[in-house]
């Protein structure tokens, strides 16, 4: 096992946050796992909390923005080459229905029918089709 404990499993919390029609997704910083990707806010949960804590302190660290986790999603696993993530998706809605997110955090607000046109880790698939499929008829 490396040193670091690279067969350990990363556990996350990420927000599916929605107003209206639309997601929040941002780019991944320069210098992470997979950097210029597409994702949801969130990161790792940090020891004592549950994963629905980690959501709402990553999204508001990320964005800026405060969010209420409406509902547990799903739970998704995979193994990427950096390790094996448990990833918690939760449904997220802006506390504050008129706050946008701060502009240091360059996040943007997309339908779901447009989120094909990001690139997100293998790991959302799954979601980023779900989201597609609630969204009605084409
Ligand atoms: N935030 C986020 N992480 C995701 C998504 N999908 C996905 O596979 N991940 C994976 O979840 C893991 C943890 O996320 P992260 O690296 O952003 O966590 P973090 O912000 O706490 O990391 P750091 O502070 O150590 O850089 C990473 O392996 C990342 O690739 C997503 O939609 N959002």
């Amino acid at each position: 096992m490396a040193a670091d404990g690279g067969d350990a499993l990363i556990l996350g919390g990420i927000g599916v946050i929605r107003r209206g029609d639309r997601f929040l997704i941002r780019r991944r910083p320069p210098g992470t796992v997979y950097a210029g990707y597409w994702e949801f806010p969130g990161g790792k949960v940090e020891p004592g909390e549950t994963p629905e804590q980690a959501t709402v302190r990553e999204c508001l660290e990320e964005t800026g923005l405060a969010v209420v986790a409406t509902r547990l999603r799903s739970v998704v696993e995979h193994a990427y080459p950096h390790g094996r993530v448990r990833l918690h998706f939760f449904d997220c809605t802006p506390a504050d229905p008129v706050a946008e997110p701060a502009p240091e955090h360059a996040c943007i607000w997309v339908p779901a029918k447009g989120l094909a046109g990001y690139r997100f880790p293998e790991a959302n698939d799954a979601i980023l089709a779900q989201l597609v499929a609630e969204s009605g008829s084409p």
